[in-house]
């Protein structure tokens, strides 16, 4: 018999955990069965992994939830690790409901919760109920209409900095020369939240070399040994076996590190300069309105340290959402073009402020392509929560359930994990027909670009279903969607405006390349083979033509 003194600490807590959860699962399967609404679903592909081994779970599982609810119905169950569920909704009154519960019936999955609690804190991302409504509340003001319209010239800095740079680089070249635009996505996105959320200047566009955006990009390029990908799937049910170190959680630690040490340094300076409106400015009055009987806002200093996670909600999501522009701009360049030819065209090509950038009318062809792009590659992927309680959540459609009945309403038993999966429903031929996967911006518009002719190309009917903003399930919806919705669209926008006025954008090897996925903190777009996140472009100035 082997010896016990041969097995890791790792593969007796993987032990360990497999008998927990037998026992688990057991006293689970006895509490819920009678409650829940019995699902079809696609079949287990392994006893072990259910569905998740399947490669393409983690690269596009927008495309596999869209292929079994043609087979299976808006709403159904998938096998996940070690005999573990999840109910899949694709009807929208279901997920409207779903996420009207959100903080309440529905809240994050333990896993979710211990890995947002290590790597940021617990702060609003972590919070849930009360604490969530209170924290949310205290940050609010951060983020109204009066405090966005002053960032908008902090966005132009960043998009202007950018242009010095890539001019210097472009000047003897008139052709163009190859830049990878995605770390300067990066760049941008950091110098612009460092500055507006939190009055400090990263300086990553100025080449200064930043731990946090090392350790972001170390992520992404991580190699993952098959222990720690297994690993990672086991802690969805055993959260714990998160503390097992693997080159994944040590880099995710790193990231912890430089993060807090950076929060700390700025809360620090900013508690020394009294009051200011950036976000961190918002917290440390939240901090001391004990002192002022203002207890209702109150957070602690852990809750005020653990809003660091801002950082990451405002650089991530919205360089991956600019690099995603710039690649499907240089794949489509006769759109690239007509944006080009309408930001030249409006207001004599000058920059646009605040009001007109978060309306359609003045750019529309801008305002088109961006909500396209956050159609087709939302950052994030999908909702996944655990219900509190049982819930019964109304249909758009009746469902026929695994024993043959049709029902207009779904009962989930207290303790199932339900999903709602954001790229599928955005890119669902069934919500937004035929031509859902492709990149149409002109989709958004009333009049085709230019002309005064209706738009061929509208939005469906059973899109519009779709609650949440403009149809679209990127921000979420209900108590928990995005409070950086309208930071990051004038952002986007802005950002965007100034680069394609200013560059011409293609791949070196054509409009054909592909494009896939590299696994960061938030998947990030690569061209396919590339080590790293990485998107070369060809950038030639547009004065050059
Ligand atoms: C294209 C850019 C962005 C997208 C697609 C996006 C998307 C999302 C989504 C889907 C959520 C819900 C997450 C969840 O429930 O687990 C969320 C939450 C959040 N986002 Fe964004 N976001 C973007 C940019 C930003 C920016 C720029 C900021 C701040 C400067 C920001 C701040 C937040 C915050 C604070 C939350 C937490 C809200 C809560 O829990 O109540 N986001 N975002």
């Amino acid at each position: 018999m082997t010896p016990v003194r041969q097995l890791g600490v790792a593969d007796i807590a993987i032990i360990a955990s497999i008998a927990y959860l037998i026992h688990l699962i057991i006293k689970r399967r006895r509490a819920t069965k009678s409650i829940s609404t019995p699902l079809k679903g696609p079949p287990s592909k392994s006893r072990i992994f259910g569905v998740t081994q399947d490669p393409q779970f983690f690269t596009d599982s927008g495309a596999l939830y869209e292929e079994w609810g043609a087979k299976y119905g808006s709403v159904y169950t998938i096998p996940m690790i070690l005999g573990r569920k999840k109910t899949v909704l694709l009807d929208p009154k279901a997920i409207s409901n779903f996420y009207v519960k959100e903080t309440s019936v529905y809240v994050g999955t333990p896993f979710s919760k211990k890995f947002i609690a290590r790597i940021f804190g617990k702060g609003l991302l972590w919070a849930e109920g009360e604490s969530h409504r209170r924290q949310r509340k205290a940050l609010t003001p951060a983020f109204s209409n009066a405090a966005l319209r002053r960032l908008t010239a902090v966005f132009y800095d960043s998009a202007y900095k950018l242009k010095t740079h890539w001019d210097n680089q472009l000047e003897n070249h008139p052709d163009g020369d190859v830049i990878e635009v995605q770390d300067w996505m990066n760049h941008v996105a950091l110098d612009s939240i460092g500055i507006a959320g939190f009055s400090h200047d990263f300086g990553s566009l100025d080449g200064k070399p930043s731990s946090v955006v090392h350790a972001f990009e170390s992520l992404g390029t991580a190699p993952s040994t098959t222990f720690g990908r297994i690993l990672f799937l086991l802690s969805f049910v055993f959260p714990w076996l998160f503390y097992v170190p693997t080159e994944r959680t040590n880099k995710l630690l790193e990231l912890r590190k430089s993060m807090t040490q950076i929060a700390n340094e700025m809360l620090a300076k900013s508690r020394r300069a009294g009051e200011d409106n950036s976000i961190i400015g918002l917290l440390i009055k939240a901090e001391n309105s004990h002192e002022k009987g203002e207890g209702e806002l109150h957070m602690t200093a852990e809750e005020v340290e653990a809003q660091n996670v801002l950082l990451l909600a405002g650089y991530e999501t919205t360089s991956i959402s600019l690099t995603w522009a710039l690649i499907e701009l240089s794949k489509s360049p006769a759109k690239q073009d007509l944006l080009r030819k309408e930001l030249l065209e409006t207001k004599g090509g000058q920059d646009a402020g605040w009001d007109d950038l978060m309306t359609s009318d003045k750019s529309p062809y801008l305002d088109a392509v961006v909500h396209e792009v956050l159609r087709l590659h939302p950052p994030l992927a999908e909702t996944t929560r655990v219900a509190t309680e049982d819930d019964v959540l109304p249909l758009s459609a009746p469902i026929t359930t695994k024993d043959g009945r049709e029902v207009m309403s779904l009962s989930i038993a207290k303790g199932t994990t339900v999903s709602s999966p954001i790229s599928c429903m955005n890119r669902s031929e069934l919500v937004w027909g035929k031509r859902a996967k492709e990149f149409i911006p002109e989709r958004w518009m009333e009049r085709a670009p230019g002309t005064q002719e209706a738009e061929a190309e509208v939005i469906p009917a059973s899109a519009k279903e779709i609650q949440g903003y403009r149809h679209l399930l990127t921000f979420s919806d209900g108590p928990r969607t995005c409070l950086g919705k309208n930071f990051a669209l004038s952002e986007f926008k802005a950002v965007l405006s100034v680069l394609i006025k200013n560059y011409r954008f293609e791949f070196p090897e054509g409009p054909e390349t592909k494009i896939e996925l590299a696994r960061g903190v938030l998947p990030r777009p690569k061209v396919e083979g590339a080590v790293g996140p990485k998107i070369p472009l060809r950038v030639r100035r547009v004065e050059e033509d």
